[in-house]
């Protein structure tokens, strides 16, 4: 019998907020894939870019203006630069957790393109917060440069438009190594959003959501699970409030009805039930599950977790 498959989406909770802090902080999100390799699950990744994706392009921008030769880097190159450092250090710690298991598994980053619509609305409504806080000060200058800014609680954050992803294009390549026994870290950051013109793929000024790729690559390798990995141990309904009920299981219907009567916060975790929607909606016996990073082995199981179900 063929082992099952499970697709992985690791929030901002695996990362931490510096180089060094990465590499620590991504030994956790190690052990929870390593986890799921020893329960004998065909695993594949995908992982958050939000903050990062924004570091580099700040950083991109501050090296044009240095060196005059150079443009201002395009959204698209920042988010395969950060698919490659992320996918970096994922790899090293997933390899050294698996060998001191005594599993040999090679595992393997995948630079993936994911392709947008250019009629998209999210390109004329821009929501998806990156980068770091900034000052007021700081916030009038990148719009001075044209780019969006909105207030959040400390300050400021820089927003970019989030395109629905509609194709995978690497999706066979994702399958062949995950047929050939190996880990694969793919669509890391939501994937580098491509525009279809002629033969070229161009790259698009955007960030996917990572919640919302995962579903779309879950249902394109036809995975049995969608493990949607972050910092709270369930879903919770009145979230942050005395009365908060987390949320076990619950069917299809009943996520779209709490959806529509707020319960999930835009641009943390509403685009996760919007997946866990999305991914189940499409075969009947798959589930989705959104639950602790800390706690993938026994949610996969059942044991905790918001599950859910057709
Ligand atoms: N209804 C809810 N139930 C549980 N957590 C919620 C809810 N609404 C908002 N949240 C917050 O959303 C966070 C997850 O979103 P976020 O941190 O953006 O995701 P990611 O882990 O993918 O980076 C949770 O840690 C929690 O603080
Ligand atoms: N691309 C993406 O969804 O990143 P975050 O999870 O960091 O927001």
């Amino acid at each position: 019998m063929q082992n099952k498959k499970v697709v992985v989406a690791l929030g901002h909770s695996a990362f931490g907020k510096t180089f060094p802090e990465q590499q620590e902080s991504i030994k956790n999100a190690a052990v929870a894939i390593a986890d799921l390799v020893e329960a004998k699950y065909q695993v594949v990744i995908t992982h958050s870019n939000a903050p990062q994706v924004g570091m580099i392009h700040t950083a991109m921008t501050e090296y044009s203006r240095l060196d005059k030769e150079q443009t201002v880097a395009p959204m698209s190159i920042c988010s395969a630069m950060s698919q490659g450092y992320i996918g970096y250090d994922l790899q090293n710690a997933i390899r050294t957790e698996l060998l001191q298991r005594g599993i040999y598994k090679t595992v393997s980053t995948i630079i993936t393109q994911v392709r947008v619509d250019t009629f998209d609305p999210a390109f004329h409504n821009p929501t998806k917060v990156i980068g770091r806080i900034m000052s007021e000060e700081e916030a009038k200058e990148e719009e001075q440069k044209g780019n969006y800014v909105i207030p959040v609680a400390d300050g400021f954050r820089r927003i970019i438009a989030a395109p629905k992803p509609i194709d995978i294009y690497e999706i066979d390549a994702i399958r062949a190594l995950l047929d050939a026994g190996q880990v694969v870290i793919a669509c890391g950051g939501g994937g580098i959003p491509v525009l279809e013109q002629g033969t070229k793929l161009k790259g698009a000024s955007a960030v996917i959501e990572k919640d919302l790729v995962s579903a779309k690559m879950a249902e394109l390798l036809n995975a049995d699970t969608l493990l949607l990995l972050t910092g709270v141990d369930r879903v919770f309904l009145n979230f942050g409030s005395d009365n908060e009920t987390p949320l076990e299981t619950v069917t299809l219907e009943e996520a779209k009805n709490y959806m529509n009567e707020g319960h999930f916060a835009a641009g943390s975790m509403q685009p996760k039930v919007e997946a866990a929607i999305k991914f189940v909606s499409t075969n009947p016996e798959h589930t989705a599950i959104i639950s602790h990073l800390d706690k993938a082995r026994s949610a996969i199981k059942g044991k905790t977790g918001t599950h859910f179900v057709k």
